[in-house]
């Protein structure tokens, strides 16, 4: 088990965002985050990447326990995001973004780039190319050199996740990444989920409002519904369920 989320509850005041819930994901599984607006899904994400700390409950990652610990150190142990609204450094380029992924990788010291040491040469040149090759997966090389908001809102998710993989996680969170998008876009995007899964052997967590999208992509789902878990299985099941279709007002009719 990859991820595992114990009887969480996060209280806000008087706003019970999330109460008493708990599920599993497995290694390289494609895990679906689902629910109406309010529902406590991107709060769970921030529990999960350790923006919040849960009021009861825990979250374990590999087994051991992560909840608590600062989020640059969770991205560290191998868990990386995307954010609901795109969150691009708008005078840099598509490269340049993709490259802050990595910061926290180098193994140059502090001295040896200020003098720019041989070291500090070749952790460039190696951080470069794996950029280069997580762009050449995601589509988006060619763009390299453009600042990253000219590009189609679709390209700009593209950066971020590419930004998210040049962390090397073992778990990726994504939140809402096919919103906005047109239907022939978010089919290409469902495809590349599937190959980004494969190649780069990783688990992935989202968040989507998109149930065709969620259908075609997800292997199990956990509907959230005013912070209760309403449904947790298989996606085959959950778009048959009684309490799912009422929560969603017939969304999942469109599945
Ligand atoms: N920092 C916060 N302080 C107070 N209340 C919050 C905070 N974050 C979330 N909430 C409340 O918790 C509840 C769940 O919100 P959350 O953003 O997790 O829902 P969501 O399922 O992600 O919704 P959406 O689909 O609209 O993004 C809402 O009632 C929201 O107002």
């Amino acid at each position: 088990m990859i991820l595992e989320v114990c009887n969480v509850t996060k209280k806000f005041g008087g706003v019970t965002a999330i109460k008493d819930t708990s599920f599993h994901v497995k290694a390289k599984e494609i895990y679906g985050l689902i629910g109406p607006n309010g529902a406590g899904k991107t709060t769970m994400f921030n529990i999960i990447t350790g923006n919040y700390e849960p009021t009861e409950g825990s979250i374990k990652f590999h087994g051991q326990k992560i909840d608590g610990i600062k989020p640059h150190k969770i991205v560290h142990r191998g868990i990386a995001r995307t954010f609901q609204n795109i969150r691009l450094f708008k005078s840099m380029t598509v490269l340049e973004n993709v490259l802050i992924g990595f910061d926290y990788q180098a193994t140059y010291s502090y001295f040896e780039a200020i003098f720019r040491l041989p070291r500090f040469f070749k952790e460039e040149k190696r951080v470069k190319q794996r950029a280069f090759e997580i762009m050449e997966v995601l589509g988006i090389a060619k763009y390299a050199d453009e600042l990253a908001t000219s590009l189609s809102y679709g390209q700009q998710r593209k950066v971020e996740i590419a930004r998210a993989l040049a962390a090397n996680p073992q778990l990726l969170l994504l939140d809402e990444p096919a919103a906005g998008m047109n239907p022939n876009e978010t089919h290409e995007l469902a495809e590349l989920f599937f190959k980004i899964r494969d190649e780069f052997d990783i688990t992935i967590l989202l968040i989507e409002h998109d149930m065709k999208f969620v259908n075609k992509l997800c292997d199990r789902v956990m509907v959230l519904d005013y912070g209760k878990t309403i449904f947790e299985g298989d996606i085959k099941d959950a778009i048959k369920d009684e309490e799912v279709i009422k929560a969603y007002l017939g969304d999942f009719k469109h599945a």
